[in-house]
């Protein structure tokens, strides 16, 4: 197939060739009859991923070519699975009814699909958005957009780098473009954490891009959309426009805006925050995020809308306190809950179903769900309309019931349609005369099959006699050989099987024409009328997008009200002030995970600019430090989202910005954290400070030996407690109970402890925050719990002793050197008091005396004086 016997390449090759050629970077399923095919390297991919076979075809004198493929109908099922590899897929499709072609048929390329942009239900999952991100490394400001085109969800922003890797991190992009200059940056930037694609340096042109979202949105400026004056962010969001095109999506009305990711209004949190304090994404595997605790929502769109709220906290009280008061309003009216949420279980993915009608691929199921929507949504807006809450009324308000549409489709599509027009049975009797008519002489016909089949039974005396159908002959009687004999002379005979004869008769063919025309006839109808209903639902975008986000909107606060309700959350007091203060607080996926029987301790938080801005919490590891770091950004930040939070009593100064750092040997095991990154994001941290900003810093400085953590932690404690211009709510855990001297030299600082409490040799662990400092750190009995040999705890114990007295020797500029040195091998048995016993058991024994019974016997004293 590849080439012909004289080694010229077949046209079909080089059909294939020229296509491949335009898209370079993309695995091209190329449609020969009714396969897809693969080839060379493609077929490698594909056989792989897919796990068909691959084979080879011979490709002239001396070589071969790969090939796999696989059957047109079982796209659907194969596609995903490529994508979800990372490969861009083109599909190469025929242009043409090969029927009525003579010689090679057109072929192109009519969609390519890539991991950003997708329509198709198996690369999607309804619980999150997939976003294709663009990036624009600018001089002064980088530029970023983000795109679902199954939502038509389009945002933009600019700033810094790392406001940008914030924005990539928080909306997780399926595929980043960016420029193909920028090369050599995006290595640095993305590593192997993202899939990317480069474009032309062309295409990342300020007068190219802006133009092209001018057109694309009819307007004479971009000013409607407040990003007239964002160069960056036009460059990043216009050459997303193109690289649909490119990508042959060219039915995208159903992007109808585009908005700005309003810095000023979201909670600033730096990269390293949103993935310590695992808020979407769990920072292990194994591990749960806080949204797996906060999503309780019933709709795709609840679900997508929580993790952007998630993601993106608010700062301004008034659309805090907003979502408050309707969680609060749910929290109260807890019966309307299940009413509400049992009519949005049947809203299905609305905002989906409307991108598919803009692009032309709903089929009649998915209109049906529509109207099931649409009529699902009815009675939710006039349960809203009711209810003493402002903001519910404005969201019944703005719910657009799209009577006409509803109505349209109620009257026109069948309840239970086929997926497949061509199926038949999508259009609903009395909307056209003709199609009644068509359709009653398709069955009519079908009722007179059965009069003949029963008429010739009774003639023939053929009791099995049957009509069947198939393509090759249409309709057709059949009789088993047995009764060959019967049949009339008339009759013509077509097909002899194994078992049975098949025959026509001109009456059958007539009415077999009369019935494959009504049939064609009923058929084109049906898809004209299935297609006017899809232009007439691509009228309602607007309303239906609308919708989509209103009914979003709801199952989201509806959703926080029951985990309120649920796991006994608070409203928190938002307040303009510059005070934190939580009573009880508690950290929402760790009291969730304890053992049956543990309960989670409470710890209460106070943090202000006057008195106690920063606390040094010390205690041993294990204590509950991390976990009260994290619960106190929690809450802060659960409460920005307008939430209801785990404490009993939140009152929460607004806070602007959230930063997090984790000492460096916590992160050592990603083998990403050396003590340079440490102090490098400790560095970004103390440079971006702001007056409401929360801090946390979690064993700082324990990248390093002891004397230089120590030195660093004190100095950023300081520069925090100091900065002429910012006063920001630090929380500063470690392990240097030396840090506790802070608090003597500088007002704000105050000393607290995760309290233990020493029985015996044992460390109970009280979770409990007191105020005070703690005198020393308890990693010796921490590695006894966790079952470290006793010769090497008591040694430890013993070296400790010594370091602590040389502490005092080491002022006088002296060195370690009264720490003992240890002979392991021979302190072993003389440090466990049971081993040394053993040993004197042991060395009783004359072992060539001892029957085998005393040597059990001796075994057995030996091991109850072990136990
Ligand atoms: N208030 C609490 N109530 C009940 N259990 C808790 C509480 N705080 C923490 N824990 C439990 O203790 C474990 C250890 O807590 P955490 O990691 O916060 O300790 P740490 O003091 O930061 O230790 P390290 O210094 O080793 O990091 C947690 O995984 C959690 O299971």
């Amino acid at each position: 197939m590849s080439k012909s016997k004289d080694g010229q390449e077949t046209p079909l090759m080089k059909q294939y060739n020229a296509i491949k050629a335009k898209h370079p970077g993309a695995l091209l399923l190329f449609r020969v009859g009714d396969f897809y095919e693969t080839f060379g390297e493609d077929a490698v991919i594909a056989s792989k991923v897919l796990d068909i076979v691959l084979t080879k075809r011979a490709n002239g004198a001396a070589s071969h070519i790969e090939l796999a493929g696989f059957p047109h109908h079982s796209l659907d099922n194969y596609l995903p699975k490529l994508v979800r590899a990372g490969n861009r897929v083109a599909i190469c499709d025929q242009l043409e009814d090969p029927k009525s072609v003579k010689g090679i048929v057109k072929r192109g390329v009519t969609e390519l699909v890539t991991p950003g942009l997708s329509y198709n239900d198996q690369v999607l999952d309804t619980r999150r958005n997939n976003y294709l991100a663009s990036i624009y490394f600018g001089k002064e400001k980088h530029g970023i957009a983000f795109l679902d085109v199954s939502t038509g969800e389009f945002m933009c922003a600019e700033g810094n780098p790392s406001y940008l890797e914030k924005l990539l991190q928080s909306f997780a992009p399926s595929e980043v473009i960016y420029s193909k200059a920028a090369k050599k940056t995006a290595a640095e930037w993305f590593k192997n954490d993202f899939i990317t694609f480069h474009c032309e340096d062309w295409v990342y042109q300020y007068d190219f891009t802006y133009e092209k979202l001018k057109s694309h949105f009819g307007t004479a400026n971009l000013k409607g959309f407040g990003i007239e004056e964002l160069t960056s962010a036009t460059i990043a969001a216009g050459a997303i426009l193109y690289y649909l095109e490119e990508t042959e999506h060219r039915e995208v009305q159903h992007i109808s805006s585009i908005s700005r990711i309003a810095e000023e209004k979201y909670v600033w949190l730096d990269k390293f925050t949103i993935r310590n304090l695992e808020l979407v994404f769990p920072q292990h595997e194994g591990g749960v995020p806080l949204i797996q605790i906060l999503d309780q929502t019933v709709t795709p769109m609840g679900s997508r809308m929580m993790k952007k709220w998630m993601v993106l906290p608010l700062k301004e009280k008034q659309p805090i306190e907003e979502r408050l008061n309707v969680v609060d309003f749910f929290y109260q009216n807890s019966s309307l809950i299940e009413e509400i949420i049992g009519n949005l279980k049947h809203i299905g993915d609305l905002e989906r179903l409307i991108s598919k009608v803009v692009v032309g691929r709903a089929n009649p199921r998915e209109i049906n769900q529509i109207k099931k929507a649409l009529k699902a949504s009815l009675p939710i807006k006039e349960l809203l309309k009711n209810q003493q809450n402002p903001t519910l009324k404005r969201l019944s308000d703005q719910i657009h019931p799209c009577e006409f549409l509803m109505e349209k489709i109620d009257r026109e599509l069948e309840e239970d349609a086929p997926m497949l027009v061509h199926q038949g049975g999508v259009i609903k009797d009395g909307v056209d005369a003709e199609l009644d008519e068509y359709r009653g002489l398709a069955n009519k016909g079908k009722d007179f099959l059965v009069q003949i089949q029963q008429r010739e039974i009774q003639n023939t005396g053929i009791s099995s006699l049957k009509i069947s159908f198939n393509k090759v002959f249409g309709y057709y009687l059949e009789v088993t050989h047995a009764h060959k004999d019967k049949v009339p002379q008339e009759w013509i005979r077509k097909q002899t099987l194994v078992n049975a004869e098949r025959y026509i008769t001109p009456e059958l063919k007539d009415y077999e024409e009369k019935i494959l025309n009504a049939e064609e006839r009923m058929i084109a109808l049906e898809q004209k009328y299935f297609q006017e209903l899809v232009l007439e639902a691509g009228q309602f975008v607007t309303q239906i997008q609308q919708n989509a986000r209103i009914l979003g909107t709801l199952d989201t606060l509806i959703s926080f009200a029951k985990v309120a309700l649920a796991n006994g959350y608070t409203r928190p007091k938002i307040s303009d002030t510059e005070t934190l203060e939580i009573k009880d607080g508690r950290h929402p996926v760790i009291e969730k995970q304890l053992p049956v029987g543990e309960n989670y301790v409470p710890n209460d938080i106070y943090l202000d600019h006057d008195s106690q801005q920063i606390l040094i919490i010390t205690g041993p590891n294990m204590a509950g430090k991390s976990a009260l770091l994290r619960q106190t950004a929690l809450i802060v930040l659960m409460a920005q989202m307008g939430s209801f939070v785990p404490a009993s009593f939140a009152r929460i100064g607004i806070i602007d910005k959230v930063f997090t750092r984790v000492g460096a040997s916590d992160n050592l095991s990603k083998g990403e954290s050396t003590f340079m990154v440490e102090m490098t994001e400790t560095a970004s941290i103390l440079n971006n400070l702001s007056d409401r900003s929360l801090v946390l810093m979690d064993e700082i400085g324990r990248g390093t030996s002891t004397y230089d953590g120590i030195s660093i932690a004190w100095s950023i404690v300081e520069f925090l407690h100091n900065h002429q211009n910012f006063k920001a709510k630090t929380l500063f855990a470690t392990h240097y109970h030396e840090l506790n001297q802070l608090a003597t030299d500088f007002p704000r600082i105050k000393n607290f402890n995760v309290a233990v409490k020493e029985v015996g040799n044992k460390v109970i662990f009280l979770r409990k925050l007191k105020e005070g400092g703690s005198e020393h750190s308890f990693g010796i009995h921490v590695a006894q719990m966790a079952g470290m040999p006793n010769p090497v705890v008591f040694r430890a114990s013993e070296i400790l002793g010594h370091l602590e007295k040389d502490k005092a020797v080491k002022e006088k500029k002296e060195t370690f050197k009264s720490v003992p040195k240890n002979n392991f091998q021979l302190s072993l048995f003389e440090m466990d008091p049971k081993l040394s016993e053993a040993k004197k058991l042991l060395d009783e024994v004359d072992i060539n005396a001892i029957s085998p019974i005393e040597a059990l016997l001796k075994l057995h004293e030996i091991k109850k004086k072990m136990e």
